[in-house]
């Protein structure tokens, strides 16, 4: 289960947490400009926008789970099991939806980041482009084969969800900023309407009449905001705080408060057993300024807010640039 997030002060903001029982080996990855990016079935490119991002690094192909790029677009992966379906990679796709003669660009799933992030300034940019592609079942290699993701992409003015499905590719208006798991996304905003009458101030009595009822707590507009780790109750959950969630526009205000929008949801070792004795935790948390092109991450261990600004290399260069990910929390003692 994962989770994902936009929020706007003065500047834009995009993350996800990336929870599992185990770590891929991730890193921080930057893809410079002139890094040559082999595309499976679409050939060489070799000059694009800079991307910055958590990935797994297999030879030197980022392989990334959430990042953004040097314009201000994001991008993250989230796990969508069972409903996940790609085009076979040998498909002919030159006659899909009728317009025969206009072939589609394939596209493998484990290069979908790369490819959009590459391209796309924008999500008006990245909806034009996902009219013309087919996600395709193509393996990185055999050790990594498919995942079975759906995609959140946003920049400061929109939000998207891409879902590959049995029956096609499907691209939602996300109006509420948010991603989880299962199921299909239009059932998850569906599920927002239970909730319409929660509210941040303290209800009204409505129960009935001649019913003496107190508000004896504070925060009781909240009362059944679902709590558990299932990803429709992460979904309503991380909606309702990120959609009511004040903080300062200054940059450490904001980066303060989207980690605790995504800390609703935070998972903790021991309660989510998914085999005898594993359990799923929330492995990392991401926050991207989208404007400044700056990755901050927590991990379970430690929660000290870590930096890479991908200013402050060489954009031009033409390798990878990592940056292990620093898993180890230290105290800070005051006596
Ligand atoms: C495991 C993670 C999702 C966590 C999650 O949601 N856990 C809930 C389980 S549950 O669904 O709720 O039961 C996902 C999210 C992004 C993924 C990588 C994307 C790039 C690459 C794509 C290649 O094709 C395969 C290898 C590859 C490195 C992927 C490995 C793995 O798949 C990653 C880390």
């Amino acid at each position: 289960m994962c989770t994902a997030a936009v929020y706007k002060t003065k500047d834009f903001y995009f993350g996800r947490t990336l929870d599992y029982e185990f770590s891929y080996g991730d890193e921080i990855a930057v893809t410079p400009r002139n890094y040559v990016f082999n595309f499976r079935h679409s050939g060489k490119l070799e000059n694009h926008y800079a991307i910055i991002g958590m990935a797994h690094v297999a030879g030197d192909y980022p392989l990334y789970y959430d990042a953004i790029n040097e314009k201000g677009l994001g991008m993250a992966g989230l796990n969508f099991v069972g409903n996940a379906a790609y085009a076979a990679a040998d498909e002919n796709s030159s006659c899909e939806n009728g317009t025969c003669g206009i072939a589609k660009t394939k596209v493998a799933q484990f290069e979908f980041i790369p490819w959009i992030l590459s391209l796309c300034a924008t999500v008006a940019d990245a909806k034009e482009k996902l009219n013309r592609i087919l996600l395709v079942d193509t393996p990185f290699s055999s050790q990594l084969p498919v995942a079975q993701l759906h995609w959140i992409i946003a920049d400061k003015n929109e939000c998207i969800v891409v879902e590959s499905m049995a029956d096609g590719m499907h691209v939602y208006d996300n109006p509420v900023g948010v991603l989880t798991n299962n199921p299909p996304f239009p059932y998850q905003m569906a599920a927002l309407n239970n909730y319409r009458g929660l509210s941040t101030k303290q209800p009204e009595n409505t129960f009935a009449p001649g019913v003496e009822l107190s508000a004896y707590s504070r925060g009781m507009g909240g009362l059944g905001l679902p709590g558990d780790l299932s990803s429709q109750s992460r979904f309503v959950r991380v909606a309702f705080t990120k959609q009511n969630s004040k903080s300062d526009d200054s940059e450490n205000a904001s980066v303060s408060q989207f980690f605790h929008i995504l800390g609703s949801v935070d998972q903790q070792r021991g309660l989510c057993e998914v085999t005898e004795g594993k359990y799923e935790i929330t492995l990392y948390t991401s926050c991207c300024n989208c404007d400044k092109g700056i990755y901050y991450y927590t991990t379970y261990d430690n929660s000290q807010i870590t930096a890479v600004d991908m200013n402050r290399e060489n954009l031009d260069e033409k390798l990878l640039i990592r940056y292990p990910v620093i898993t180890e929390g230290k105290i800070c003692w005051q006596n």
